[in-house]
């Protein structure tokens, strides 16, 4: 018999309900808005107040953070009042895991009651308008590992989760790309704020010219290894989801120039423009209208 995608080691769905019952167990907390920070974005996190924080080393079930810039911490906490939790460390396929593994977080937060997600990364810059800092609010993705049979919803479908089918062309709630406009045209950031299409690849080597040439004249904005796989579980479950790239460097695409990206820059680009990033996120989580779904 043809046995092709079924990979009987995948999560059942009992082991995402153990994860978020174990969860629900050791705190007191119930958030409603998940955030997940990008490379270098961790200090996202020491935003949240009357913090509890577990080790993803300490929960069951979950994966562990093997990249530099990504804690491996799990925080729940209020940020202007809302109850958020947020993973400071994401996965990635290139650390070696099925993308059912770097989805993993995302099916808990929706058992523990989450009905937002913030998604953000570091990404780099296709587009030649985009600077060093700017934050991109993700209107679209393409979905490049995707095109070569990498989904994290390929294998049977877990209908109480959501459909076999479900519709990508919604993905980032324009309500809330809106908002995120809108905050960073008030915070004065009317020149660092853009909207775009971001491009998710597997990574983990950064692009070559002629790649990042073709990425551009496919409509993508900015380049990342991330993001995607998490946005395609979040919406199949129902959650609403905002994705924020923050550009930390610019995709080299000139065979005369002499630069070169590296994580190292990554990583300080992100710490450079953190409180940028913060201030948006803080007043965007004090102005989400909540529904206070429970699964
Ligand atoms: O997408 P995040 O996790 O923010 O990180 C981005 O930055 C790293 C490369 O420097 C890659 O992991 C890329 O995906
Ligand atoms: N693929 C990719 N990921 C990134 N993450 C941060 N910058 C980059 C980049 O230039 N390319």
């Amino acid at each position: 018999m043809a046995h092709c995608v079924e990979d009987s080691s995948r999560y059942t769905y009992e082991e995402y309900k153990q994860t978020a019952d174990w969860l629900l167990s050791k705190t007191e907390h119930r958030p409603a808005v998940a955030i997940v920070c990008g490379s270098g974005l961790g200090a996202l996190g020491e935003l949240l107040k009357d913090q509890m924080a577990f080790n993803y080393s300490d929960i069951p079930n979950f994966p562990h953070s093997t990249v530099p810039g990504h804690a491996g911490r799990l925080i729940f906490g209020n940020l202007n009042g809302k109850p958020c939790v947020c993973m400071q460390g994401r996965f990635h396929s290139y650390e070696g895991y099925p993308l059912w593994k770097v989805t993993f977080p995302i099916r808990v937060f929706r058992l523990i009651g989450v009905e937002t997600l913030i998604v953000t990364n570091a990404a780099g810059g296709l587009n030649q308008d985009y600077k060093v800092g700017d934050i991109m609010v993700i209107m679209d993705h393409i979905n490049m590992p995707g095109f070569a049979g990498q989904n994290p919803l390929i294998g049977p479908n877990e209908e109480r989760f959501g459909p076999r089918f479900p519709p990508m062309s919604d993905a980032y709630d324009k309500d809330l790309r809106k908002l995120a406009l809108a905050i960073g045209q008030e915070l004065g950031f009317s020149e660092k704020i853009r909207e775009g299409v971001y491009c998710s690849l597997g990574g983990p080597n950064f692009e070559t010219i002629a790649e990042c040439r073709f990425l551009s004249s496919l409509g993508t904005d900015a380049v990342g290894m991330s993001t995607v796989p998490e946005v395609i579980v979040a919406r199949h479950c129902g959650l609403r989801v905002l994705g924020m790239s923050l550009i930390t460097n610019k995709a080299v695409m000139d065979y005369n120039s002499e630069a070169t990206a590296n994580h190292e820059e990554v990583l300080q680009a992100g710490k450079d423009s953190a409180k940028y990033l913060e201030k948006l996120v803080t007043l965007l989580i004090q102005r989400i209208e909540l529904n206070n779904n429970v699964f």
